[in-house]
């Protein structure tokens, strides 16, 4: 007969489980965030259960599909909405809980935002070192060293020379370079870029990306850059797709010991064990409703339903060997 366990075992088990908190480490931590509108009575869940952790000094970009919660979730990250449900930490200060003054100095002192729309980053009548020079007013600093620090971050960002012009004397990536050094010029530990290169064309996007990687690489700030733009994505080491509110894949990129750049693709596993296959293997394999699934020493196979339908398309048989998991188009 097995005993019932008392109290003071039960604890020992506990302490014994006890796993680290999730995201203990990292700088920005989202746990099954979610975020409901309301408008007319009708609820849109615009971000429903979405993780994410993105490490201090880290650069990601966030990628997805129109309406699939990219500037929601940037919105949430910079203080400026509040989610309905979940955990949302930057730079260790938690966004459910906090207080509108509190909100106020985190957007102040630990982020900086570049927005896609050069006139929402930009004061018209200032000129390029005194928009920079603004925001460190609030951070008691000398009027000196303001302008030696805006003097400085324009320089780092190639647009030095344009110190005293406005923005409406300036080109469109000439202002979004602008953006960041006023994205930065507090020190900021987290930076949040939405679309900041939506409103310019390849080239100009390209320097304008190379100036937040110089930000990230020099300064050392975590950077989160939302993007419709493949060739801006594929210059981070991370990309975060997001599908329907849920982080759903991630492609990591690194350089190989030969110099050529390796990228992997994965998909996003949760802390309750779901997967979400990329669209195109679906697609490709034509599952729905329900997968096969087989666990192997190093992987788990994943195969269509061949008993929905007779005759369709065929998974590879179990146990064919490494290879057979998600992804593999079964028809060899
Ligand atoms: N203020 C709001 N009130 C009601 N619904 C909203 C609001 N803001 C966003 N939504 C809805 O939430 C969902 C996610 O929108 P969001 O703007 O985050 O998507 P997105 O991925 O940034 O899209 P896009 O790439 O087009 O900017 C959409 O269905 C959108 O219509």
């Amino acid at each position: 007969m097995t005993e019932t366990p008392d109290l003071a075992e039960l604890e020992r088990r506990a302490a014994r489980e006890q796993r680290p908190v999730y995201g203990a480490d990292a700088h920005i931590v989202c746990d099954n965030l979610v975020r409901i509108y309301k408008t007319d009575g009708i609820e849109v869940v615009a971000l429903q259960g979405l993780d994410l952790l993105v490490g201090a000094g880290e650069m990601v970009a966030i990628v997805g599909a129109s309406g699939s919660g990219k500037s929601t979730l940037l919105n949430i990250l910079s203080g400026l909405d509040v989610p309905t449900a979940g955990v949302a930490r930057v730079a260790g200060a938690d966004l459910l809980t906090m207080k509108s003054r509190q909100r106020l100095q985190f957007r102040r002192e630990r982020v900086g935002f570049v927005w896609q729309q050069t006139s929402r980053n930009l004061l018209p009548y200032l000129s390029a070192e005194q928009n920079v020079e603004l925001p460190m007013r609030f951070g008691g600093r000398s009027r000196r060293a303001r302008a030696a620090r805006a003097a400085e971050l324009l320089d780092m960002l190639g647009v030095g020379d344009c110190a005293r012009r406005r923005p409406g004397e300036l080109s469109g990536g000439q202002q979004q370079r602008i953006a960041i050094a006023v994205a930065v010029a507090c020190e900021p530990q987290v930076v949040l870029a939405d679309e900041p290169t939506g409103e310019l064309d390849t080239a100009t996007a390209a320097e304008v990306f190379d100036a937040l990687r110089r930000v990230n690489a020099e300064l050392g700030t975590t950077t989160v850059v939302v993007t419709h733009d493949a060739q801006v994505s594929e210059q981070v080491d991370r990309t975060v797709g997001i599908r329907d509110g849920r982080t759903s894949s991630e492609i990591r990129r690194r350089d190989d010991t030969d110099g050529t750049r390796v990228s992997e693709e994965y998909a996003v596993l949760d802390r309750a064990g779901r997967v979400q296959l990329p669209r195109d293997f679906t697609e490709a394999l034509d599952m729905r409703d329900r997968v096969r699934l087989e666990l192997e020493n190093d992987h788990v196979g994943v195969w269509p339903d061949r008993r929905r339908e007779p005759g369709r398309r065929r998974g590879p048989e179990p146990g064919s060997g490494p290879g057979e998991a998600e992804g593999e188009d079964g028809d060899g």
